[in-house]
């Protein structure tokens, strides 16, 4: 898995996550930001979370964009093990609605943070958002196409409902 030189990995725990977390795959296309997409299980695959973590900051990533279901504990794991920022996107779950990912996302200890979106396809968007924001610092380009993207967005919501 020493692959990629791309600033965004996305991470997910199982390939049940992929059609809410290519949201987040869908966004960065949109915003032209490369990326790489791994199953990477803290529960079911240990080894492969340690060494995407063990060898993060080297291969170049700059953001991890995590999203798990359930008992989720890849973003937090993820963040013991890189200083790389780590967003979590909590998937939604059929036995209680994504509020067990939810929760199991944001209650990180002090010390070791993941920065939560809210549960699933919108909360994975908003993590591509949130990474692409992260980027812009340094990247001015970037900067011009995510401000052109915000004010399209703002510019396509009408100012007064209809009936339709
Ligand atoms: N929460 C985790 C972790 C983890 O946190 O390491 N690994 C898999 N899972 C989650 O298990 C759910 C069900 O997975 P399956 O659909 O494969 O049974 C998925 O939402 C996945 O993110």
């Amino acid at each position: 898995m020493s692959n990629a030189s791309v600033p965004v990995g996305i991470i997910m725990g199982s390939q049940s996550d992929w059609p809410t977390m290519k949201e987040a795959a869908d966004m960065l296309d949109a915003l032209g930001i490369p990326y790489e997409a791994k199953i990477v299980s803290a529960h079911r695959t240990p080894d492969r979370l340690w060494e995407y973590g063990k060898t993060a900051v080297d291969r170049g990533l700059q953001v991890i964009i995590a999203g798990a279901g359930g008992a989720a504990h890849l973003p937090g794991m993820m963040a013991s093990k890189t200083r790389v920022p780590v967003i979590g996107v909590p998937v939604q779950t059929k036995a209680l609605s994504g509020v067990d990912s939810l929760y199991s996302i944001l209650q990180m200890p002090r010390g070791f943070p993941v920065a939560t979106m809210a549960i699933g396809a919108a909360g994975a968007a908003n993590a591509g958002l949130m990474a692409a924001g992260i980027l812009a610092l340094q990247d001015s380009d970037l900067a011009a196409r995510l401000d052109t993207w915000r004010a399209e967005l703002s510019a396509s919501i009408p100012q007064e409902p209809t009936n339709d």
